[in-house]
């Protein structure tokens, strides 16, 4: 890890323990000129960026974080089969405003079925699911159209809204830039790398400001850089009220979520999946 990169971490890692964006700033850019003036590499002058991250936390504390809202989504006792096999065992997951829920579990065990049970595309054989305002998509792959242009996407996406071609293209570029992509060029989805294609998908689910997002492994083909991004767009959706629901197969980021739901099944793991466990305090 060079230096951009330990401060890029650290900047997440602060970012995370919600130290206010001010004092933030300064942490980073007082890090960033002592590497710069006194060399040296990072992890030695100050150590693994999360344990400085916390060591900044303890001088200085943390910003009051928003309080969860009213309840977004409800998924009581999803049961779902495929033919004979049961997939989906009541599987059960409230997620409030102003929440991340992370969707865990092995391959297979069916964390894209609970998640397009939730956006409406499948019906479950047993249980329900209960939205509370505006519902985003976004698939694991798909989802963009071949020959279309990045603004001609967020045009299509804002007429659904209701949204003029010109704010609609200029939201879609927006958010685009929040994950470091420039999307106005003349490029059909069809030439545009894997990652890039995730990112229109992503920043399409995210344009018509949904209340509850639903994300299934979206981050497919990001650079690491677009990796922090991505969870960095997540904590400012979450504080400002979205409801996140997110599949992932990264552990690691486990402590930047609320709530966890692990899929698999209760005999593969010895305890009594599915359960929800809190993450972040
Ligand atoms: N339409 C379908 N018909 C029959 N079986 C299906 C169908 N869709 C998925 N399955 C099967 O159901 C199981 C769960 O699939 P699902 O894609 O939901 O799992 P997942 O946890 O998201 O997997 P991964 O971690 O690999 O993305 C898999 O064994 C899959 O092969």
């Amino acid at each position: 890890m060079n230096a951009d990169d330990w401060l890029r971490t650290l900047t997440a890692e602060l970012h995370q323990r919600r130290v206010a964006a001010d004092a933030a700033r300064h942490v980073v850019a007082e890090a960033a000129t002592h590497l710069r003036e006194g060399g040296g590499d990072p992890w030695v002058v100050f150590g693994p960026p999360q344990q400085y991250a916390g060591a900044v936390v303890e001088s200085i504390g943390t910003a009051p974080g928003p309080r969860p809202g009213p309840v977004r989504l409800h998924a009581a006792g999803i049961t779902k089969r495929y033919g004979r096999r049961t997939v989906l065992r009541d599987a059960t997951l409230t997620v409030r405003a102003g929440q991340i829920a992370a969707v865990v579990g092995a391959n297979g065990c069916g964390k894209s079925t609970f998640l397009r049970i939730c956006a409406g595309l499948m019906s479950p054989d047993a249980g329900k699911v209960t939205v509370s305002g505006r519902l985003g998509y976004c698939p694991q792959s798909g989802g963009t159209a071949d020959f279309l242009l990045a603004d001609e996407h967020f045009v299509l996406v804002g007429a659904g809204q209701g949204v003029a071609r010109g704010p609609a293209r200029r939201a879609g570029r927006a958010a685009a830039r929040q994950l470091g992509w420039e999307a106005g060029g003349d490029v059909q989805a069809r030439h545009l790398s894997g990652g890039t294609r995730q990112k229109l998908n992503l920043t399409m689910s995210t344009l018509s400001a949904p209340d509850v997002l639903l994300l299934d492994e979206p981050y497919q083909g990001f650079d690491q850089g677009t990796y922090v991004n991505f969870w960095d767009q997540l904590s400012r959706l979450r504080d400002a009220g979205t409801a996140i629901v997110v599949v992932t197969h990264l552990l690691n980021q486990l402590d930047r979520v609320d709530i966890v739901l692990d899929l698999t099944p209760a005999h593969e793991t010895g305890w009594h999946a599915p359960g929800i466990q809190g993450g972040r305090p």
